[in-house]
């Protein structure tokens, strides 16, 4: 058996992902968290760690401090010791030839020094905003055997999705002879799941050479290509790009699937629970009589006395009598009132909804795969059917806010007081 080659890893998470609207309103989508228990990088950083890399560069940029801190300093990810840590690389303006990064390329040859300062005969170039498990050591050593300058992790994927990814078409030998960033008009279902493995000489020569060349996808991938050994790594398990609410919410209802694709513990996905304020110390969850519960996921800390039914709760959720929580998310520490309705919902931190309040559209069926708000209420947006409440958010008593409420009804509100009625046609200000 070949041995694995040194590897220095550089782990994306800098962009804005404003497709998550209010869950990236005041953190980096990396951070944003996941399962329950987890944030979204956790799976980048355990799959590091599973696969015996120790040396990790982590490019931030947008809104970190949240990211920064659910780091630390990687002892939950055992990066601590002489060789081995990660650090947080962002953007550092006003220095000499640095400034904002402004494309994924853009950013690691921003942090040139760092690959100079850490000598390794490969990088590994992963995102931080991807729900998977990948052992990146076979990754590694395909690359070698093909003696490839870059190899790309790549998967097939339904064809009506191929327009969000860059696309690839390969020879008998999975050699990439075509590419296309985003294809309008598809020729392949074979998707970049935008984790690279360069030769760090290849790659520092390649970054040295045009500063215009600022994206991977757009501009590094097409050129390479054409001129150099760009090989696709096939990758056959769960892998989700959770950059939109559908598909955020779609992964989150893989995890409590009975026959679930996602299995973080079995993948041995870690994450640093004590720095999110979820110590392990919580009390176990509790299930007072009356309650049901039925294929979901219950973190410790909860009380649950209504009906949670195909739901995810982080630590902390109380739900209380009569209340029904149905195919929605909800994040630490929340709380829903008696006899309150949350269908389809995802609730940011320590919301509060008011009891007999209603929120969400209580039909999943057919629900339709858009990724753009509707309505926009005291920050409570509606993205397709789906319901985002906003972190701290109360909602008041008998409130109800479902997408059949026109959209005039949500203008002009600065405050939802109890008792307000909003939407089913009988909103009023
Ligand atoms: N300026 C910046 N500084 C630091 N980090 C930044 C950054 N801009 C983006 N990032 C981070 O880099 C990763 C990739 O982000 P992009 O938005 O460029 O990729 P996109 O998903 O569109 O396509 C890419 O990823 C998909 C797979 O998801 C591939 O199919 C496709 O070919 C590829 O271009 C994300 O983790 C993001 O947070």
């Amino acid at each position: 058996m070949r041995d694995v080659p040194d590897a220095l890893v550089l782990l994306l998470a800098g962009g804005i992902g404003s497709r998550l609207n209010i869950l990236v309103g005041h953190r980096a989508k990396p951070a944003v968290p996941f399962g329950g228990l987890y944030r979204i990088i956790d799976f980048s950083l355990s799959n590091v760690m599973n696969s015996g890399l120790t040396r990790v560069g982590v490019l931030t940029q947008y809104k970190p401090l949240s990211l920064m801190r659910h780091i630390g300093t990687g002892e939950a990810w055992d990066f601590i010791g002489r060789t081995r840590g990660v650090k947080i690389l962002p953007p550092r303006t006003g220095e000499r030839d640095s400034d904002w990064y402004k494309g994924t390329a853009d950013a690691i040859r921003q942090n040139i020094d760092f690959i100079r300062a850490n000598p390794s005969e490969q990088v590994l170039i992963l995102s931080g905003d991807h729900i998977y498990q990948m052992d990146f050591a076979a990754m590694q050593v395909y690359h070698q055997v093909k003696k490839a300058d870059v190899t790309i992790g790549m998967m097939v994927v339904p064809k009506s999705e191929i327009h969000q990814f860059g696309a690839g078409i390969v020879d008998r030998e999975n050699r990439i002879i075509d590419w296309e960033e985003k294809p309008r008009e598809p020729r392949t279902n074979l998707a970049s799941m935008g984790i690279y493995v360069f030769d760090t000489e290849y790659l520092l020569r390649t970054l040295e050479r045009d500063r215009k060349e600022i994206d991977f996808g757009m501009h590094i991938i097409p050129r390479a290509i054409e001129q150099d050994r760009v090989f696709a790594y096939p990758f056959y398990g769960y892998w989700r790009d959770v950059g939109t609410i559908q598909a955020y919410w779609e992964a989150n209802m893989d995890v409590i699937r009975p026959d679930s694709d996602i299995t973080p513990e079995a993948w041995g996905i870690r994450s640093n629970v004590e720095a999110d304020g979820l110590p392990m110390d919580r009390a176990p969850a509790r299930f007072l009589s009356g309650c049901r519960v039925e294929s979901s996921m219950v973190c410790a800390g909860s009380v649950i006395e209504g009906t949670v039914i195909n739901s995810i709760l982080s630590p902390g959720v109380r739900v209380e009598k009569g209340a029904v929580i149905r195919d929605s998310v909800i994040f630490q520490d929340s709380v829903i009132e008696r006899n309150a309705v949350v269908d389809l919902c995802i609730c940011d931190k320590r919301v509060r909804i008011g009891a007999g309040a209603r929120v969400g559209d209580g039909d999943n069926k057919g629900c339709p795969n858009v990724d753009y708000p509707t309505h926009l209420y005291t920050g409570i947006t509606l993205v397709g059917k789906k319901a985002l409440v906003p972190e701290n958010v109360r909602v008041g008593r008998n409130c109800i806010i479902s997408p059949d409420s026109g959209e005039q009804q949500w203008q002009g509100i600065s405050r939802l007081a109890d008792g307000e009625t909003l939407g089913d046609g009988a909103g009023k200000k």
